[in-house]
This record gives C-alpha cells, structure tokens and sequence, in this order.
C-alpha cells in the first residue's frame, strides 16, 4: 500500500516513522511519504492561506499549492503494471466528513494508494474537494464530533489504525481478531502477571485452563461493557450473532 500525506506541518506525522508504522515502513509494507504542502507555492513568503470570501474568522487555505501538491502525490503512485490502475482515494480530514470507524479502516485498507490532505486553519477552499473528483475517490473524513485545530492528529490515528490492518504489519494476525470493535462489541478486559496485585486478584476463571469458560467469561464482559459505555453498539447489534447464552447477560 503507497500512502501519501501533505501538510505544513510534516514534522508532526514523524510519529509514523516509530513502532509498527516505522517497521512496516522499513520491511516495504507501507510506502509511506509525507510532503510539505509550501513546496508548492510560488511566492517567496510561500503563502497556503487567505481570508475568506463572505467574511467570517479565521483564515481559509488557497486552492492553487493543494492542486499541485495532490496532482504530485497522485503521479507518485504505485504505477500498476498494466493493472487496471484504482483511482486513489483522497482523505480529507474534516470536523464535517464521514465519522471515521473501524469498518471505515477495513475497507480503506484493501485499497492501493491513499492520499491524505492535511488542513489547517479553518480548513481547505472547497473547490479542492470537487477539482480532485476527477482524479481521486474522495473522502471527507471526521474523527469524531469535537474540533481540533487541523488534520494531523487525525491522520495519524487514521494511519496507525488502516496501517496495522495491511497484512504482515501486525507479526500475530490472530490479535486482530477479538479486538474492540471486530464483532460489533467493546472488547473484554485483560490481565497479566503477578495473579494477585495490590489485594486485587485476577478474575479466578482465567487461571482454570478451562477455554469454554474463559471464551463464555470474555465474551459477557463484553456484552456487560457494551452495555453500559455504548448503548448505541448494542442498538446496532445483529440479533442473529447473539446466542442464547448472550441474551442473559
Ligand atoms: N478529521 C477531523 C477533525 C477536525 C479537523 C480536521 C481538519 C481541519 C482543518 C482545519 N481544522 C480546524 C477547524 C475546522 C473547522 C472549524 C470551524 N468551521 C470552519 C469553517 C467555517 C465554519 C466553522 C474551525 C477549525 C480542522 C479540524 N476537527 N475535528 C475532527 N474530528
């Protein structure tokens, strides 16, 4: 997978050079490359920003360095081969795009180039995202309903959780099988060593060897936290993916 991410804050996407992302970066798994937008102004105070039309606060980023830096970014792709190329999807950090969820980094997972653009400011002028309809899928995307104070952050967390998804980035696929979220359930706690801790034992069923027990255990636990931190999960669950056992919790 090629990912390319602009900003004029490069420096702050260095955490992707750390921990997993770094490794897979290194091992070819992820080609990975992050461009200062100010590389493509043309004046010599490389300016990104203006005040908006219509008035209001803040600043508003100009269209013309975006259109050249996502045409670069597009070109840089992985050149398929003969392959029927995909277009490449164009992600585009906003308070008022998609919320961003694990099915959203599932799905983006499968693709071969993803292209982020990082706003700052109060965000990109708008005929960015419909100029770069011609040439990309694009995808406004929100983390979430709270407002930071630009792209970045978001990118990072979009990243780090499509990234981990790429086979061969996790070493243990099998971790990502029960992880919060995979089954449309909160994921069960977890413990480790020593068995008791601060007068705090470890929950007796996870020392019994007995596996039908524990799965049976983990999996209450999951409906019980569900329940009580997102009742919107439990709204969306399929009944049908519930048993008997699973309906008396
Ligand atoms: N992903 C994600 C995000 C972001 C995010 C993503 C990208 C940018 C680029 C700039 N900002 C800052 C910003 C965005 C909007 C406003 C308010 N509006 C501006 C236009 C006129 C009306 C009011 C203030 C400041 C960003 C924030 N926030 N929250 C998420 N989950």
């Amino acid at each position: 997978m090629r990912i390319d991410v602009v900003s004029i804050f490069p420096e702050y996407l260095s955490a992707l050079d750390l921990s997993l992302i770094g490794k897979a970066r290194e091992q070819g798994l992820l080609q990975l490359t992050v461009t200062d937008l100010r590389e493509f102004t043309a004046d010599r105070h490389r300016t990104v920003d203006d005040t908006p039309y219509g008035g209001g606060a803040g600043m508003v980023m100009k269209p013309e360095p975006w259109a050249l830096a996502l045409d670069a970014a597009r070109t840089r792709g992985p050149a398929g081969a003969g392959a029927p190329e995909q277009r490449p999807v164009l992600v585009v950090p906003s308070p008022a795009g998609e919320v961003f969820t694990q099915a959203t980094a599932r799905e983006l997972a499968l693709r071969e180039h993803l292209v982020f653009a990082c706003g700052r400011y109060e965000g990109i002028d708008e005929r960015v995202v419909e100029w770069s309809r011609e040439h990309f899928e694009v995808r406004p995307m929100s983390l979430g309903d709270y407002v930071l104070n630009g792209g970045e952050v978001a990118v990072l967390a979009m990243v780090e959780a499509i990234g981990r998804l790429v086979p061969g980035v996790i070493g243990n696929p099998e971790s990502l099988v029960e992880e919060s979220h995979s089954d449309g359930l909160l994921e069960y706690p977890v413990y480790t060593k020593p068995a008791l801790w601060r007068d705090r034992p470890v929950p007796e069923v996870l020392l019994s060897g007995h596996h039908g027990r524990i799965a049976r255990w983990r999996r209450d636990r999951q409906l019980q936290r569900t329940a009580a931190r997102r009742p919107d999960l439990v709204a969306a669950l399929d009944p049908a993916g519930l048993d008997r056992a699973d309906r008396d919790v």
